[in-house]
């Protein structure tokens, strides 16, 4: 469709206004965990895999970390296998792991590549196996509950946490202009599979990288109060008294945790964003609408 003279000047307009946030960002790194429903509606897959490349075209290094919970969950249904969830960890058996192999490093991941490279991008796909990309140990999660004197320490399986990250492979690819694209699957030294959270590992990946930023992309406005007013801006402790009250339960939990030790860990800030928003990755970098929930470390 052509473009009026005025849409086409405010294209413009829009563009200029970016130069210093281009400018800003330039040989940067930023570390995008994608995820919900920008990863089930074609339009908002396609928006996020055209934002992907336009990144990469203008000198800044995006880093795609993937999930795919709800992917996970259609087929452990169809395969009559029951899933739950422990502090929004997936409780994964020999037999879930399989499946969770299976959809985050085969379709998924795959799935992802294809629609950045049709948008003219050079993707490459990755689960932890692959060069040894994530190292990972097993994951013990700890429950509180009003009957128990102490916090209980709960074996939820194959899941794990993120040990040691291969950065040399990742550098080596950024730097030969590829765009990683990563499946949150790690193996041990004896060659074991593990299922990380993948807010989690977008948080180290971003932590090992000294990312400029981690974008946590959902399916939700941002980090919410029980009113549902969108919270930024907070200190640890304020977080910690969210979870405390169950403002923050759920799949919350990893991505907040996620962010916190991110930007402990040196990451300029961490942004939990919606990715029901088209290009809701370009608003959060190039312009000052701020989407969603900021988390830094200068408050602290
Ligand atoms: N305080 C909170 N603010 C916003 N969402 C919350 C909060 N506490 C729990 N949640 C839940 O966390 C969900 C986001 O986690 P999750 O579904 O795992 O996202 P993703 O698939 O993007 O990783 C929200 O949809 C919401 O149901
Ligand atoms: C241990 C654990 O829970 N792993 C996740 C991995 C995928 C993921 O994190 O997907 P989302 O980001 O879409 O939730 C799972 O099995 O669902």
């Amino acid at each position: 469709m052509p473009l009026t003279r005025d849409s086409a000047m405010n294209t413009a307009k829009v563009l200029s206004e970016a130069l210093p946030y281009l400018q800003r960002f330039v040989g940067k790194t930023i570390v995008v965990k994608y995820g919900g429903n920008a990863m089930i509606d074609e339009n908002l897959k396609n928006s996020f895999a055209r934002d992907m490349v336009m990144l990469k075209l203008v000198g800044i290094n995006p880093i795609v970390v993937h999930g795919g919970g709800p992917q996970i969950g259609e087929l452990l249904e169809k395969l009559n296998i029951e899933s739950r969830f422990v502090n929004g960890m997936r409780v994964t058996t020999s037999e879930t792991m399989d499946v969770v192999e299976m959809v985050l490093g085969g379709l998924v991941n795959k799935d992802i590549v294809n629609l950045i490279n049709q948008n003219g991008g050079n993707a490459i796909g990755l689960t932890g196996k692959d060069g040894q990309l994530l190292h990972a140990r097993k994951l013990h999660v700890t429950q509180k509950s009003p009957e128990l004197e102490k916090p209980e320490i709960i074996d939820i399986g194959h899941v794990g946490e993120v040990s040691h990250i291969n950065t040399s492979l990742l550098n080596m690819l950024t730097n030969s202009d590829f765009i990683p694209v990563i499946a949150p699957i790690g193996v041990d030294a004896e060659g074991h599979s593990y299922n990380i959270n993948a807010d989690l590992v977008a948080g180290k990946v971003a932590e090992v990288l000294q990312a400029e930023k981690l974008i946590l992309l959902t399916n939700i406005a941002g980090l919410m109060d029980k009113e549902g007013k969108i919270l930024t801006g907070l200190t640890t402790q304020q977080v910690d008294e969210l979870i405390e009250d169950g403002t923050i339960y759920g799949g919350m939990l990893p991505k907040i945790q996620c962010a916190l030790d991110a930007v402990h860990g040196g990451v300029n800030s961490a942004h939990i964003i919606d990715g029901r928003v088209a290009h809701s990755t370009l608003l959060e970098l190039f312009t000052d609408e701020g989407v969603g929930t900021l988390i830094t470390n200068r408050r602290r």
